[in-house]
């Protein structure tokens, strides 16, 4: 992959996740995709990152029948080696996360404390790969070298649960139990981590719309996995992390069963 900065600033990348090699093309050469990142287009930053909207020209004819342009976020850290453990991190949670957790609105479905049926689908956003600097040694914990880049789906803003319909409170919190459920803790509830966008209108026009709000909970840094034993600590973060989202979301405890 190649990032381009400005239209003179072009550095070389190679994708460490997802692993799995794609076919070379018919002269052996590996399959590049194009990031086009414009420091201006920051969209977002927290204590450990900055985050850019940007272009991503996927491979042809490897990743997608033709070649296309995807609207990414580009998330690199802050030149700190916390930062990078982060990132790294985060990089490997996306990779090890299930398909159909970034995967668009499939149904309802009754998730644990929650008395009604609510919709499941996507809960974290699409995972374009993580890449780091193309040179010999690179050291991703070196802060003197460029940060490595995690790309994933663009999912909004961040919500304000002032705002929030009981229906888009009650879908942020079933979010979470579908996470944990599979064996994800994200520990970092915060309003800044849960972002909504228009989503797709289940009638004509069928144009996407802040009628039909479509939420993502992001920044897995600090995630972590059920552990295969002694599950009785990462049982009880998970009861305080729905706490924390239920504080964060303005749920009042007494509407949990
Ligand atoms: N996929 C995304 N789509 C749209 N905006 C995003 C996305 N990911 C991050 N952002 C924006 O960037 C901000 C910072 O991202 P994030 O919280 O992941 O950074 P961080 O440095 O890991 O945070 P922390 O302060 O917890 O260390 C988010 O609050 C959000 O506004």
């Amino acid at each position: 992959m190649s990032g381009t900065e400005s239209s003179s600033d072009t550095l070389t990348y190679r994708r460490i996740f997802p692993e799995h090699v794609a076919p070379q093309l018919e002269d052996d050469s590996p399959p590049t995709a194009h990031l086009y990142l414009d420091r201006r287009s920051r969209i977002g930053c927290g204590h450990h990152s900055n985050v850019y909207k940007a272009s991503f020209r996927l491979p042809a004819p490897l990743e997608t029948e033709s070649e296309g342009y995807a609207a990414v976020v580009a998330k690199v850290a802050v030149p700190r080696r916390e930062a990078r453990g982060f990132l790294n991190h985060e990089a490997a949670i996306y990779d090890s996360f299930p398909e159909y957790l970034s995967q668009e609105f499939s149904g309802y479905a009754l998730v644990p404390g929650i008395k009604f049926p609510v919709p499941v689908g996507a809960v974290v956003p699409k995972f374009f790969g993580y890449y780091v600097p193309e040179h010999d040694g690179y050291d991703a914990l070196d802060t003197a070298s460029p940060s490595p880049i995690l790309l994933l789906e663009e999912c909004g803003s961040p919500i304000e649960p002032q705002n929030l319909s009981h229906d888009a409170k009650a879908e942020c919190l079933s979010m979470f139990f579908r996470l944990h459920l599979s064996g994800y803790l994200q520990k970092s509830a915060f309003k800044k981590n849960i972002l909504v966008q228009p989503g797709p209108l289940t009638v004509a026009p069928h144009k996407r719309s802040l009628d039909s709000p479509s939420f993502r909970i992001i920044d897995f840094g600090r995630a972590s996995r059920r552990p295969a034993k002694n599950k009785k600590d990462w049982l009880d973060e998970k009861d305080i992390e729905v706490k924390d989202v239920q504080k964060v979301l303005r749920i009042p405890r007494h509407s949990m069963c």
